[in-house]
């Protein structure tokens, strides 16, 4: 049976009204695609919790997590993905690109330009969908 992995993301949005894009880099899984940066929720782990360390880990800023904004379940090719959309604001810090290859703040009409990851059109979509 294919594995099913639990997965935080966060949508940040700053005060020009742009959105925190992550881009993969070449030795990440999924390379060169843009994601809404997160990652594996933990065992016994709760989401919220979850997307606030994978935040601090990755862009080494603090934020504090709001509602779920989307659940999408994805299927690729070898596993399964339970993406967990979440708003979220900076509460200290900066983010800065530690894993990723670049990160990069954008309107949200301007989201399709990018090429997503799979799991993340969804969410996208329903971003733009929402202006
Ligand atoms: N963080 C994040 N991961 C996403 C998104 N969309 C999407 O399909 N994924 C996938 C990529 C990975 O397979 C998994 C998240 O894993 P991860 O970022 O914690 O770590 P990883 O590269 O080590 O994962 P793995 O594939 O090697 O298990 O979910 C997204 O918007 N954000």
């Amino acid at each position: 049976m294919k594995q099913t992995k639990k997965v935080v993301a966060a949508i940040i949005e700053n005060n020009n009204k742009e959105v925190l894009c992550a881009l993969r880099s070449p030795s990440m899984s999924h390379p060169n695609m843009w994601e809404f940066p997160g990652g594996k929720v933990k065992e016994n782990e709760d989401i919220f919790t979850a997307v606030v360390r994978e935040i601090k880990e990755e862009l080494y800023c603090t934020i504090e997590a709001g509602e779920v904004f989307l659940v999408n379940n994805h299927k690729y090719e070898n596993f399964y993905v339970e993406l967990i959309a979440i708003k979220c604001n900076i509460v200290e810090g900066v983010p800065i690109a530690r894993v990723h290859e670049k990160i990069n703040w954008l309107l949200r009409e301007n989201l399709a330009c990018l090429h997503w990851s799979p799991a993340d059109v969804p969410v996208m979509e329903q971003l733009i969908k929402g202006m």
